[in-house]
């Protein structure tokens, strides 16, 4: 797991490197610069490239200037360095490293207001002004020249962060330059994970320049990211003689009359994610379906709820199509008020404890709710920003005691100890209905084989966006039932590389 850190957390930890290591600001900014280089010659090799570099005057600007200086010496000799001179503050380093600079046969310019930076044609513009520093929205002429570049026409590299971006928090203004690839340090910042930042991030890549692990470990922060490796590490391999008693019985409660297609994809992904027996409780109406669909799994009668035997299972999911009928609110209840080991709490369900919020206590400890963002503020009210979302999932999880999936590009766990883990799998091809449904029917499943709530959660979103991701290189859109068929496949990959 990887601790996401706050601007200033990273600027301790890199005062921290810089004594403790020991080595010098300059030595850093030359490490930050170098990996940065190594990335770039790997993505643009052609030495012929035209280059405009923009440097501010503060540690992103110098961070620009070694590049510069980097660029020249790699032998890209159409590279322009433009500095933006809007004020006398400028740091040490980024003076040092111009004096580095202006020893090359390089062309700086600089410029004193935006207008007069002319149109220039190029290839590439790497975004050196402003970096994590950032402390108020870009006026004046810094906006004017951050509208001015985001005009021109090339490939544009943010250093760090693109400008005018906080690394975190709501956004100041929409003066941002608009980069197509940022190159982070040490770690992305936390607006790049949440949908903020979409007009101002294409793509990003984390460079490690060396910062400190072990100050970074010590630091509190409530936010991680959680990648492959992470869920290597608990994924279970099948034991000898295990059968299909001791691997969970799980009860998928979903599907109206019109909605059984629904029901059909969560109790399907249940199954094939390695739930031992699961049971549908659906609509009767939709049994030759599921007969013909998953004939693996089970079926309850509605009809017969007064007998069901609420210990056989060890989870139940409920929500995917389930509707919002006096039935579906009479199924609800029910479940809430037998079942007292986790639920996992989707689509209508959750629609449902919006219209009721008195539910809300039955619901037992390390439940699992996941919410979609209109989901999400029916439930809690709604919220002006993604970062008054967060602020709110994070109270609610441990107020609750349940764990929050907050469904995303980089989907958000929040625990009942206070922690939020962003998601590191997943494609926009998977934007297409029934997902959500799927991923229902993973978590419940990965509850019903005995993992523990918050790796079961972690493992079945992990494992969704990964076989989701994995698809999209051969498909156009991944459709949910096709990413059905690929869970058993993609769970055997986690498990044995
Ligand atoms: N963190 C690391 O590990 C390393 C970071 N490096 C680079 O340093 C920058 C951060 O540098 P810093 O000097 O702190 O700030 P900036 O260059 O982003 O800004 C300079 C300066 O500008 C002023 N300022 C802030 N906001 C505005 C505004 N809206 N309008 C006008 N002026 C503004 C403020 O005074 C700032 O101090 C980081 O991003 C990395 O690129 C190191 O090189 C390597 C280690
Ligand atoms: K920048």
């Amino acid at each position: 797991m990887l601790k996401l850190l706050t601007a200033l957390q990273t600027r301790q930890a890199d005062d921290y490197t810089i004594v403790n290591e020991p080595i010098l600001s300059s030595e850093l900014m030359e490490r930050a610069a170098k990996a940065f280089i190594k990335v770039f010659l790997d993505r643009f090799p052609d030495r012929k490239k035209h280059i405009l570099i923009f440097c501010g005057k503060g540690n992103n600007g110098g961070d620009g200037l070694v590049i510069s200086r980097m660029l020249f010496d790699e032998g890209y000799h159409h590279v322009h360095t433009y500095i933006a001179d809007f004020s006398e503050k400028q740091s040490e380093d980024y003076l040092l490293n111009l004096e580095r600079l202006q020893q090359k046969d390089v062309s700086i310019f600089y410029i004193n207001q935006a207008a007069d930076l002319e149109f220039i044609e190029s290839d590439l513009i790497i975004d050196a002004l402003l970096g994590s520093g950032l402390n108020k929205a870009l006026q004046g002429e810094w906006e004017k020249l951050v509208k001015k570049i985001n005009k021109f026409s090339g490939f544009k590299i943010s250093v760090d962060v693109p400008t005018g971006l906080p690394c975190e928090g709501e956004l100041l203004s929409e003066a941002i330059i608009k980069s197509d690839l940022t190159i982070a340090f040490q770690r992305p910042k936390l607006n790049f994970l949440l949908p903020i930042s979409s007009p101002y991030i294409k793509e990003w890549k984390v460079v490690n320049i060396g910062l400190d692990e072990n100050f970074i470990q010590s630091t509190s922060s409530p936010y991680f990211w959680f990648w492959k490796a992470d869920i290597q590490k608990y994924i279970k391999p099948r034991q000898a003689f295990e059968h299909k008693g001791l691997l969970g019985h799980a009860l998928m409660v979903a599907g109206a009359d019109e909605t059984i297609g629904a029901a059909l994809l969560c109790t399907e992904a249940c199954h094939r994610s390695g739930a031992g027996l699961t049971t549908a409780l659906i609509p009767e109406m939709g049994l030759r379906a599921l007969n013909a669909r998953v004939p693996e799994a089970m079926y309850f009668s509605r009809n017969n709820l007064d007998k069901i035997d609420w210990l056989k299972y060890e989870v139940i999911g409920i929500g995917p199509g389930l509707g919002v009928s006096e039935e579906s609110s009479k199924l609800l209840n029910e479940v809430l008020a037998n079942f007292k080991k986790p639920i996992v709490i989707d689509a209508d369900a959750i629609n449902l404890l919006a219209q009721n919020h008195q539910l809300m206590k039955l619901i037992p400890q390390k439940s699992v709710l996941t919410p979609h963002m209109k989901e999400f503020d029916r439930l809690f009210g709604t919220h002006d920003s993604w970062w008054e979302r967060i602020e709110t999932a994070l109270k609610k999880s441990v107020e609750l005691k349940v764990y929050i999936v907050l469904k995303n590009r980089y989907t958000m766990i929040f625990t009942p100890e206070g922690i939020c883990y962003f998601n590191s799998s997943g494609s926009p091809a998977m934007a297409s209905g029934g997902m959500g449904d799927v991923l229902t029917g993973m978590i419940t499943s990965m509850i019903a084989q005995g993992y523990a709530v918050e790796k079961a959660v972690q493992l079945a979103v992990f494992s969704h966006g990964y076989a989701g991701e994995q698809l999209a290189h051969k498909m156009y859109v991944v459709p949910a039932s096709n990413l059905i068929k690929q869970i058993p496949y993609i769970l055997r990959e986690l498990m044995v590389k």
